[in-house]
């Protein structure tokens, strides 16, 4: 009976090839039953391993469909990170205010920053050095000038009488800096950071500013890890003309960085101002009593507001800066027309004064919102914020292969100022040549780009204060200098790039005039691209 049992699959096999393969041959031994036993299991092993990758692959583009990864990109000082912050004042409103008392460093580092530009620029050293032609081009707090070759008594320019006692009196700044960028740097800001591998996909632009800067990408897992710097201390005075010092920094430390590590480290670190008195504020984000702490920088910014007001306010300090050409209003971090307000001792920055604050991104700093717009709730956005100093582009690349869209920033105002990191370029070329090379990738053929045609306040008032762009760009020609005409020139020089070099030639560019710091006109604008996004997102969905 038992062999009946066995023969009559086996009979039926006969006519089904598959079950006959798997069953078990006759007269099999007992090792030969193991072995086979063992090959099966292994088989279903691999088999399992296969469906559970197919699961997961599905899964994965499920996720992805729901997901939406947008990249910031732009050249150092474009806006990007001021833009990661208008998303989040719209979409975490309450996060954003809890980290306000946080920006108090670096928005007193920037105003002291800004002191020590003003007081180099009027050294009689520099003056000894000056050439009238390269402040146009400083940024940052870099003061650095050339002497084309020109002897100190070839220089006639208005003398500031009080230089000394104002030098004098704000002496007390130079420790507040270091203890400053002390507070927001990570204990390792000494150690130079790591170069990263170039990204194939990002190519022979990669390839070329990589080779001849120094490269200040950490790597973990293929992607750079983030981390924030300040820039550095500048030097009093220095003998070294731009165009002979690469990075434009200090030719002392070689415009070596200060690197903090996380966004939420250095901003834990000053929320409770080094010492917390309450640990209330730790955790909330509350803020009491720092003020009451002789030890927090307040007191030191404070004690010297009344010299530093005065310089600033001092009529042969203006027309000095004048002379220099100097233009500090445009700099980043200004902060200088708002000095009692920012150096009271219970100040507590506004919205538009932390978006006015600098800190420059290096590596890339990712930010998670959970979007909702029209019918689509509760989409996961995940913003990547990029550092955009040339040494820093390699690290953009790894973020290309799932990136849904790209919001492109061009400081537009620019078109008068060079690079800090390289002062032989110009920072609208530098723009315009990195815009060419996002637009024409093929890796971000299908992904929707949006233009933000930045620092447009800027670029007004520079036109109505006299600048010309034609002296800058000869291609302009003879078009009038006004605000209108200069807009719509730069909007079709980006458009015609697009056009030129899209490897997609279907895709629809989106431009923008934008002045990031303004919040009203900004969350207009990104509530616009939020649904082009998503539209975009959901056609590239249907084609997948
Ligand atoms: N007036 C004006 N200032 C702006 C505008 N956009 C940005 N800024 C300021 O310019 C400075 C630089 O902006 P960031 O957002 O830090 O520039 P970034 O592109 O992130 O620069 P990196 O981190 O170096 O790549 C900040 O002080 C901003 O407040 C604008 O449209 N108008
Ligand atoms: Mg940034």
């Amino acid at each position: 009976m038992a062999k009946s049992k066995v023969d009559h699959p086996r009979r039926r096999s006969l006519s089904d090839p598959l079950s006959a393969a798997l069953l078990p041959p006759p007269n099999e031994s007992l090792a030969q039953k193991e072995q086979r036993l063992k090959a099966e299991y292994d088989a279903k092993k691999v088999s399992d391993g296969i469906d559970d990758m197919i699961r997961n692959e599905r899964k994965d583009r499920t996720k992805s469909r729901t997901e939406v990864h947008v990249l910031l990109l732009g050249q150092s000082e474009s806006g990007k990170s001021t833009t990661l912050k208008q998303f989040q004042l719209l979409h975490q409103p309450s996060a954003f205010h809890a980290e306000r008392i946080a920006w108090r460093a670096v928005i007193y580092l920037n105003l002291v920053r800004s002191i020590q530009r003003i007081l180099d620029a009027l050294s009689p050293e520099t003056d000894a050095l000056d050439d009238h032609d390269d402040f146009d081009s400083l940024e940052t707090a870099n003061v650095i000038i050339s002497s084309r070759g020109r002897p100190a008594s070839a220089i006639s320019g208005t003398r500031v009488p009080r230089l000394e006692e104002y030098r004098k009196r704000l002496t007390p700044l130079a420790a507040l800096e270091d203890r400053l960028t002390h507070l927001l740097s990570s204990p390792d800001e000494d150690e130079p950071t790591q170069l990263g591998p170039v990204h194939p996909s990002w190519g022979a632009y990669a390839q070329q500013v990589h080779s001849d800067e120094n490269a200040q990408v950490a790597w973990s897992n293929g992607r750079p890890t983030p981390r924030i710097t300040i820039p550095t201390k500048q030097p009093t005075t220095s003998t070294t003309p731009p165009h002979q010092n690469g990075t434009s920094g200090s030719p002392n430390n070689s415009g070596k960085e200060i690197a903090v590590h996380t966004s939420t480290n250095w901003k834990k670190a000053f929320s409770l101002g080094g010492k917390a008195r309450s640990p209330k504020s730790a955790h909330s984000g509350e803020i009491e009593g720092w003020w009451e702490d002789p030890d927090d920088p307040v007191h030191a910014l404070n004690a010297c507001a009344p010299a530093m007001q005065e310089l600033w306010k001092d009529p042969s300090v203006r027309q000095s800066l004048r002379e220099k050409r100097l233009r500090l209003e445009e700099s980043s971090g200004f902060y200088l027309d708002e000095i009692p307000r920012i150096t009271a001792k219970k100040y507590i920055p506004t919205d538009p004064d932390v978006l006015k604050a600098r800190l420059k991104t290096m590596g890339v700093v990712e930010h998670t919102f959970l979007i909702s717009s029209g019918h689509n709730r509760g989409v996961e956005w995940k913003i990547y914020d990029v550092g955009g100093a040339r040494n820093q582009r390699q690290a953009w690349a790894p973020y290309f292969e799932d990136v849904t869209a790209i919001i492109f920033l061009a400081p537009i105002s620019a078109f008068d100022q060079v690079l800090t990191e390289d002062p032989k370029v110009n920072r609208l070329e530098d723009s315009l040549l990195l815009w060419k090379s996002v637009v024409s990738n093929k890796l971000l053929s299908s992904v929707n780009i949006v233009l933000f045609l930045n620092k447009c306040d800027l670029l007004k008032s520079k036109l109505e204060s006299g600048v010309r762009l034609n002296q800058h760009m000869v291609s302009y020609g003879d078009r009038p200098n006004d605000y209108d005409s200069v807009s719509k020139y730069f909007r079709n020089k980006f458009g015609a790039l697009h056009q030129t070099y899209t490897p997609n030639k279907e895709r629809e560019l989106y431009i923008h005039f934008t002045a990031v710091t303004e919040t009203q006109r900004t969350q207009t604008i990104i509530s616009t691209v939020r649904d082009i996004i998503i539209k975009g997102n959901l056609r590239n969905m249907r084609l997948v």
